[in-house]
């Protein structure tokens, strides 16, 4: 086996496995042990990965046996969440889920389709962030739900409390808690799902109960709308009404486009949402940056227009920017563990059948081997100059590996894009000012398979009276 902490007898690592942070914990057993490291926790086989070249050579090179996911007793059994993509098993349904996510936004190409919705709803946000700029955190995620909402159900969320929105919110919390490393005894003690409600310490059954009915709602709810809509001829395109459209379908083929419109939904209504707000927080700590992103969005787009999707080959500086918030706040930074279903020797070590693969995203993007002051943000480290090659881009890492990659990785992409360009076009960012002092917030993200920046105060304001007039414009289809 790869080399790893100490093992106790029976128990194995299981006191060594960190709750908090585990990237944090992972990366300095790479350092002690190497970038393929091991534990055992009763006798599940844990595999970590501390650098790129080992998740490529497994994950992508020896896909057919590396694409499994694991089975999780509390997120995926208990509440359900192994009926979306994420925890799906390797197979069939696997393969018909990852089609039709691939037919709707499997290339940068087929999302130039969905540029406008983008475009609409970024300038919608920056309208609702001037509202109420106190409000950032909730209106990051009312713009990723209203994107995600439109290209799956054809849904247009309401500006004020919208149902959709909340009960995604809602499950992709639930999904975070119920699926952390650590967090539930019943992952590492399946046998414990078998204890009945009233035991002593059973008390995640019930919370399992309540998080698999916001669960089902959160699938059925836009399903239903998509089918009301299409029974009264008013059901705009959509990967659902698309999908429905085809043919009369088996409880099989329904299965499938209900969960998988329901994958694309939860996949991209929390993750964005961390990546759109972190840009905010380095913009306030590192405001040289955001006055040279100004600069070059002043140049090369002027003052009279938004940017758009159109400017993006024009704006060297502000690519880098989003690909540095990629980079910088590390949105899934254990990705999601892939499962081994063969055993197999990998440069020399077993990797044994069932061995949960975890690749340490969070340290392949702060190896101080690959990024130079990895803890800075620093957008010109991805900028070609003389004598400097530029480091390596953080999407070939950042989303993960193999047969398992994000499937919404040019959503994704497109969406920190378009965030970075539009809200440095009109605002500047500073840090909040409490009784005449400025206040500098901390740099601490959330445990959790999605991490989150910590919640921040910041002062938002409009560049300048043009600025102003160019958010307050009409922003429609
Ligand atoms: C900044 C934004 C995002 C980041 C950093 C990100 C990252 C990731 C990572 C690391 C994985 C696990 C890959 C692996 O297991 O090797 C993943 C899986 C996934 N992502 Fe994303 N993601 C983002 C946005 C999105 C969006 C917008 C969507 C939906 C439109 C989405 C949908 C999914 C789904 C469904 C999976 C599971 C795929 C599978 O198991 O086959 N993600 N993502």
């Amino acid at each position: 086996l790869p080399p790893g902490p100490n093992r106790m007898p029976l128990l194995g690592n299981l006191l060594d496995m960190p709750s908090d942070k585990p990237w944090l914990t992972f990366a300095d057993w790479g350092k002690k042990f190497g970038d393929i490291s091991s534990a055992v926790v009763l006798g599940q086989h844990i595999i970590v990965l501390n650098a790129v070249k080992p998740a490529i050579d497994m994950l992508d090179k020896k896909s057919a046996v590396y694409s499994d996911r694991p089975v999780l007793p509390m997120g995926g059994e208990l509440v359900g969440w192994k009926n979306t993509l994420v925890l799906l098993p390797y197979g069939d349904r696997f393969r018909e889920y990852r089609k039709n996510f691939h037919r709707v936004i499997g290339t940068r190409a087929n999302l130039e389709k969905y540029h406008q919705v983008e475009e609409v709803e970024t300038h919608r946000f920056l309208q609702r962030v001037l509202a109420k700029p106190s409000d950032l955190s909730a209106q990051v995620r009312k713009t990723a739900g209203s994107i995600i909402l439109r290209i799956s159900h054809g849904y247009e969320v309401k500006e004020t409390e919208d149902p959709f929105v909340q009960l995604a919110d809602r499950a992709v919390a639930q999904f975070s808690a119920s699926t952390a490393t650590g967090a539930f005894m019943v992952d590492v003690m399946p046998a414990l799902k078998h204890v009945p409600d009233w035991f002593p310490g059973a008390g995640f059954k019930v919370k399992a109960k309540e998080w698999s009915a916001t669960l089902e709602e959160m699938v059925a709810m836009p399903y239903r709308f998509v089918k009301d809509q299409m029974a009264a001829g008013i059901a705009p395109p959509s990967f659902t009404s698309n999908l429905l459209d085809a043919k009369s379908l088996s409880a099989e083929e329904e299965h499938v486009i209900k969960w998988s419109a329901a994958s694309l939904y939860s996949g991209g209504a929390d993750t964005t949402v961390s990546a759109i707000y972190s840009l905010y927080l380095a913009m306030q700590l590192y405001p040289e940056v955001q006055r040279k992103a100004q600069a070059e969005i002043d140049a090369v787009v002027g003052n009279d227009r938004l940017p758009t999707f159109a400017d993006r080959e024009s704006l060297p500086y502000v690519e880098a920017l989003a690909k540095e918030v990629l980079r910088w706040n590390v949105v899934v930074p254990l990705a999601v563990p892939h499962r081994v279903t063969e055993d197999d020797v990998h440069e020399g070590y077993l990797i044994p059948k069932g061995s949960l693969i975890m690749p340490n995203i969070w340290y392949m993007l702060h190896d101080p081997r690959t990024y130079a002051n990895p803890s800075e943000f620093d957008p010109s480290r991805f900028l070609k100059t003389e004598g400097k090659e530029p480091e390596v881009d953080p999407r070939t890492m950042c989303f993960g590996f193999g047969r398992r990659i994000c499937p919404g990785l040019h959503l994704a992409d497109a969406s920190v894009f378009i965030s970075c360009a539009m809200s440095l076009a009109v605002f500047n960012i500073s840090k909040a000012v409490v009784n005449g002092v400025e206040v500098t917030p901390e740099v601490d993200p959330s445990s959790g398979t999605i991490s989150h920046p910590k919640p921040f105060d910041c002062s938002i304001r409009p560049r300048s009276a043009k600025a102003l007039a160019l958010v307050q414009q009409e922003a429609r289809y």
